[in-house]
């Protein structure tokens, strides 16, 4: 049996160009164990990507934010203070930086995700000055201002739990900081050679390959260690 897979969304399955490699199309749907899908994207994105996988659809989003595993949605966090937060930012000439028509918010229920072009040193401070309310975390593809409390890990502890499954028993694959929260929970976690130091420092392996060339090298070595090779 392979093991359930926690696996991040940007970074860990895609190219280094943002667009989701077409090996997640080929090696996902037969993954015959459970695969929750964590990522810092609000919460349509990862459900579009398990329904067409045609995987069941058990995923963490907004960075723990909000859960939905075995058809049950968990909503946790804090949006009035991330918004207060921005808000403040942009009274000091801060752009959310994402143009008209910003579908990176549009569905997000439980913070605020900032381009990763926005002032940070202007939006650390600003979020500084909310005392400890909220918190600011690069993933490297955005900024997302949101609550200290809610973590992929979180999530993926109450995730294990639906699906009556140990969190230990979980294998995890990241890229950025907010997956170290994950690569905590995880029995077994890897960063990929693009992975920002905060994910490198928190995975048991750094993975000498980079974006999906790291991922689907770790399931190829997990089919062979369980013996589902042929
Ligand atoms: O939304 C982001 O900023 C990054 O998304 P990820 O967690 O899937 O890498
Ligand atoms: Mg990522």
């Amino acid at each position: 049996m392979v093991p359930p897979l926690a696996l991040d969304i940007d970074g860990t399955l895609t190219t280094s160009t943002g667009r989701i490699d077409p090996r997640v199309f080929e090696l996902l749907p037969a993954w015959d164990a459970p695969i929750v899908f964590a990522t810092g994207k609000a919460f349509p994105y990862p459900v579009a990507l398990a329904h067409f996988l045609g995987r069941d659809e058990h995923v963490i989003a907004e960075n723990g934010g909000v859960t939905h595993v075995a058809g049950e949605t968990t909503i946790l966090g804090d949006p009035d203070a991330a918004w207060a937060v921005v808000e403040a930012f942009r009274e000091r000439g801060g752009e959310i930086g994402w143009g008209d028509g910003d579908t990176v918010n549009r569905w997000r229920e439980t913070e605020v995700a900032l381009s990763i072009d926005a002032d940070e040193a202007l939006l650390r401070e600003v979020a500084a000055a909310a005392g400890g309310d909220v918190e600011v975390v690069d993933t490297g593809y955005a900024f997302h201002v949101k609550s200290p409390a809610v973590s992929k890990g979180r999530g993926l502890r109450r995730a294990a739990d639906l699906l009556e499954i140990e969190p230990g028993s979980f294998v995890a694959i990241g890229d950025s900081e907010n997956d170290v929260s994950t690569f905590g929970v995880a029995g077994e976690s890897y960063a990929v050679a693009n992975a920002d130091a905060a994910a490198r420092e928190a995975a048991d392996v750094v993975l000498a390959e980079s974006y999906m060339d790291g991922t689907a090298g770790v399931l190829a070595d997990l089919r062979a260690r369980r013996g589902d090779d042929e």
